[in-house]
């Protein structure tokens, strides 16, 4: 495994590691995949969905040899991450009218988000390396997930957060998995430009995604759709989009399957924006080849809050490789979708409903036809921002020795 530079194109070894290029742009993992015997390794990944415990019962590491083939297992830190849900919400498919839906519920990951599926990598990478303090720069997911896989491999965890427009629920679960939050005036673009600058002097491992590591364990959920669905994916892939992450993560693992054979081609991806912040969709939508940061980024989908995001040239190699879309839905819009899939059972936070909006907008100017399938990455749990949720619902007062039940209940 080696890295190379997706600016200056150069490659390096993986260690002595470092998150950035000395050229300054973003690094990402190299493999050989011609080495490797696909029809063997298929074999074993349906194997170890039997497996209860191990690292090969998560749902990242059971694809080992596409993730992380040389790091040793002694390493590994595991919550058996992945591993989640895939439903086909019937009602709301019918509304929309196409032949297919699914949601990808990575809101059931151990911490509540997506996150979990690179973070085990990450943390498991850095301690291979030696390293017992980690840190992070969040808006509340990457912060909880980091701080729990710290918890879990005993090393500490130092995360910088915004001091506004975060939500509480994931600062506290931060907290309470024993991390120390450093709060800061600033947006998550500040917090990040603090730590690329700073982090490896004062000896930590930075763990947000402009580390290539991540990305390689984020690849875990496009291979957990398509080996669900026996090998095969759905004609579009909507991702929510905020630093970007997972677009390019889920691209990199589409272009994996693809080489390996294990499926024909590529799907289409949408990549979703909250209008407020939604720098990506402008670059794309008006042909600009650079993006401008939105210097004052404004959402309630508070996970979506970045106006800088640091895999903005990775997300549009993607979407060149999958001949993919983009576009952005309000707050409002957001907020209708979230109502529609938390009454559906499934539930999510904010950020993830922006899929289903940009879902519904994308088939109103019939750029998904209606014959077509899709898939929504559901990235984030509900519980984690209730803060969107409080005044919309009455409680309703009842006497327990006389109220008149039958209307009540009915
Ligand atoms: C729940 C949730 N959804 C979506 C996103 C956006 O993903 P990305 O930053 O990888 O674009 C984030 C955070 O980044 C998130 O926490
Ligand atoms: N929503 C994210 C922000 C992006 O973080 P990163 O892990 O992609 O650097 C969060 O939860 O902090």
């Amino acid at each position: 495994m080696r890295l190379k530079c997706v600016d200056c194109g150069s490659s390096c070894p993986l260690e002595p590691f470092q998150v950035r290029c000395g050229c300054g742009g973003l690094l990402e993992v190299e493999q050989d995949l011609t080495l490797v015997d696909a029809e063997l390794l298929k074999r074993r990944f349906q194997e170890r969905l039997s497996e209860r415990m191990g690292v090969y019962a998560s749902g990242v590491w059971r694809y080992k040899e596409l993730i992380f083939p040389e790091l040793p297992d002694e390493y590994i830190v595991t919550k058996y991450e992945g591993n989640t849900g895939m439903y086909a919400p019937e009602p709301i498919r019918e509304t929309l009218g196409i032949r297919g839906l699914y949601f990808k519920a990575q809101s059931e990951n151990p911490s509540g988000s997506f996150k979990d599926n690179g973070m085990t990598v990450a943390v498991s990478h850095g301690r291979s390396l030696g390293y017992s303090a980690f840190a992070c720069t969040s808006t509340g997911n990457t912060s909880s997930s980091l701080a729990m896989y710290a918890a879990m491999g005993r090393s500490r965890a130092y995360v910088f957060v915004p001091n506004r427009k975060v939500s509480a629920n994931k600062v506290l679960q931060t907290q309470a998995y024993g991390a120390r939050v450093l709060s800061f005036d600033g947006t998550y673009d500040d917090g990040i430009r603090f730590l690329e600058k700073r982090g490896e002097e004062l000896g930590l491992y930075v763990c947000n995604s402009v580390n290539p590591l991540r990305i390689e364990g984020q690849k875990s959920i496009i291979y957990e759709i398509a080996q669900t669905l026996g090998w095969s994916l759905p004609d579009w892939i909507i991702i929510p989009g905020g630093a970007l992450s997972n677009v390019s993560a889920l691209g990199k693992g589409l272009a994996d399957l693809k080489s390996l054979g294990f499926i024909p081609s590529v799907p289409r991806i949408a990549l979703i924006q909250a209008e407020g912040a939604s720098p990506f969709h402008r670059m794309i939508a008006s042909g600009s080849p650079v993006l401008t940061p939105e210097p004052r980024p404004d959402t309630l989908a508070s996970a979506l809050n970045i106006g800088n995001p640091p895999s903005w040239k990775k997300a549009r190699s993607v979407l060149e490789m999958s001949s993919g879309v983009t576009c952005s839905v309000t707050d409002a819009e957001i907020l209708a979708a979230k109502a529609q899939i938390d009454r559906s059972g499934i539930g999510c936070e904010p950020a993830s409903a922006a899929t289903l909006a940009g879902l519904q907008k994308l088939i109103a100017e019939k750029t998904i036809a209606k014959d077509e399938t899709a898939v929504c990455i559901l990235t984030g749990n509900l519980l984690k921002d209730t803060d969107v949720l409080k005044g919309s619902f009455q409680d309703i007062p009842v006497d327990l020795s006389g109220s008149d039940w039958e209307a009540l209940l009915r």
